[in-house]
């Protein structure tokens, strides 16, 4: 693997990006567009079946060169190699980062400590086969002989995410009938809610956590266990409705789920690219098998244009390195996610945790204070709500945003009519971003309603929207199982890109566990477990007081 330095930001590609930017200062995306009018062909890449209209962004043919000299200065051609050809990419863990591996044909070879991934991969595909097929044919029952008609999944963060984003998403192609129910919260109104809607006795709980140590999964496990043998008054019916996914085993088992039904998990898999594994059993039992597949068949078409295309050609590429553009050279703070798709209405939430618990970091692969900035904030929301909320924001704050506007030219419900003005919709947003309005087109539109003129001077300003503002179209033909794996691989090997460009390691978690030591340190405070050591700082202390008084400790 090619080793490139570790702070970007002394690189000379780097500073010939800032003087590009001083160029492209003066140059407004309007005129861009009125002085070429191929822009549009020019700024389009498509894959997987999904195509990227990156044509309403700050750039010109000289910002994409001077983004991909970038890139290869980092290694990127090596590091993308690295990452899929199983090298210990996730270098602070020593271990590589194979969710591609999880989506690669049965003939395929991927070598882990000299054994081939691929083959464990696809016998546990069989094994969720046979067991989705049990279920929907109802010869895998409950313990009173009834069909399952409800799953429970309980797991959070990437065995949360994932799963409950497929399951919305693809909606359409559900086909079992059976209803699926996520459980993530530490809250327990999420799991006392969940339980008031369904009967123990078709109800199959599957408990997902990789770690199987997860304090909101193992708490909201317990509580779903005792719900469920308070109800059948027989311990040993756990076996037939607890399922576990996990890679400790020991732990599930110690839980009381048979080891018969643990679904294997692999430290070769992060959490928040899992849902591609067994991880992935609520998508398999709601929608089938089938269409679980095709989603892993969408996302390995997306993993052979990450794998062949030319930089410059490659979707998660260019996306990674507009990001970059926008994040180090224009100090755009945030990045806004807006599906035109209520089926897609999670995937803000997926990408938060994807992007941001992936790219959050401070230092860099050697552990070096990084000299840039990382990752953004994530955020958005489906569209056209959003436009009723936060785009004022967009359009008229002072911050760069830049935008995903994600949308199907199809949509799957007998709503055409609905489904062209959703498009007006999104695309009135992307113009409007970028070509805004001037002071002059305020003014003539103010006259036009026949104000006096010292109403127009007054107003004029206020109507201003500056423009300019840069924003990504994604659209495919219709949401469908392949195009959604393709769109999700599409935004994890965005991800990846950006941490080789910082020279940071996006599969590592460790600032999450501060929160999680510091927990555990105040729950026995707060039980009155430790009445007289509240040795914490004076907020901690005072809010621990009230806790204990409100609740009688
Ligand atoms: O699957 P597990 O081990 O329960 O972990 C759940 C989530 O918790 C995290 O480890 C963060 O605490 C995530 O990375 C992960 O997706």
């Amino acid at each position: 693997m090619s080793s490139a330095p570790a702070n970007p930001t002394s690189l000379p590609e780097w500073r010939a990006l800032e003087q590009h930017r001083d160029a492209l200062l003066s140059q407004p995306m309007k005129q861009l567009f009125e002085n070429d009018p191929t822009r549009a062909d020019r700024y389009f890449i498509e894959a997987a079946g999904l195509a990227l209209d990156f044509s309403k962004n700050r750039l010109n043919g000289d910002t994409l060169e001077a983004l991909m000299a970038l890139a290869h200065s980092r290694g990127l051609d090596a590091k993308r190699a690295a990452l899929l050809g199983g090298e210990a990419v996730n270098n602070t863990e020593h271990r590589p980062a194979l969710h591609t591996a999880l989506r690669q044909p049965v003939d395929t070879s991927v070598l882990v400590n000299g054994q081939n991934v691929v083959t464990e991969i696809h016998a546990t595909l069989d094994r969720m086969e046979h067991f989705v097929s049990g279920v929907t044919e109802k010869s895998i029952v409950g313990y009173s002989g009834k069909a399952f008609t409800d799953i429970v999944s309980i797991g959070i963060g990437g065995s949360y995410l994932g799963p409950k984003l497929v399951c919305e998403a693809l909606q359409p192609f559900q086909r079992n009938g059976i209803r699926c129910h996520f459980v993530a919260n530490m809250d327990g109104t999420d799991i006392c809610e969940t339980l008031r809607k369904i009967t123990p006795e078709t109800t199959l709980f599957l408990v997902q956590s990789k770690s199987f140590r997860t304090q909101e999964t193992l708490a909201n496990s317990q509580v779903a266990r005792q719900w469920f043998v308070a109800r059948c008054g027989d311990e040993s019916a756990i076996a037939k409705h607890f399922i576990a996914v996990t890679a400790n085993v020991a732990a599930a088992r110690e839980f009381g789920i048979d080891e018969d039904h643990v679904f294997p998990m692999w430290d070769w898999v992060g959490g928040r690219y899992s849902l591609w594994s067994a991880i992935g059993l609520p998508i398999a039992l709601t929608l089938g098998m089938a269409h679980f597949r095709a989603l892993l068949a969408g996302a390995h078409a997306m993993d052979k244009h990450f794998a062949e295309a030319p930089l410059d050609q490659n979707l998660p590429v260019v996306m990674a390195l507009l990001s970059v553009w926008y994040n180090n050279f224009w100090h755009a703070d945030t990045h806004a996610v807006i599906p035109y798709d209520h089926y897609l209405r999670s995937l803000p939430d997926y990408l938060q945790q994807l992007d941001m618990e992936s790219n959050g970091k401070g230092v860099d692969k050697q552990g070096q204070p990084v000299k840039t900035d990382t990752g953004p904030v994530i955020w958005g929301g489906t569209g056209s709500n959003g436009q009723h909320a936060y785009h004022q924001l967009i359009h008229q704050g002072t911050r760069l945003i830049p935008v995903d506007f994600i949308i199907p030219l199809k949509t799957h419900n007998p709503v055409a009519h609905h489904h062209a003005d959703l498009f007006a919709n999104c695309l009135s947003q992307s113009q409007a971003m970028m070509a805004g309005k001037s002071l002059g087109e305020a003014r003539a539109e103010l006259a036009d309603t026949g104000l006096s003129a010292a109403d127009i001077d007054r107003l004029a300003p206020h109507k201003v929207i500056p423009g300019n503002k840069p924003s990504n179209t994604l659209i495919m033909e219709q949401l469908t199982p392949e195009t959604l794996g393709a769109l999700i691989a599409l935004y994890e090997h965005r991800t990846f890109v950006q941490g080789v460009i910082w020279g940071i390691n996006s599969f590592d978690q460790w600032g999450v566990e501060l929160g999680k030591q510091l927990g555990a340190k105040i729950l026995p405070q707060l039980m009155g477990d430790r009445m007289n050591e509240l040795d914490s700082d004076s907020s901690t202390n005072h809010l621990i007081r009230m806790f204990r008084s409100a609740n009688g400790v």
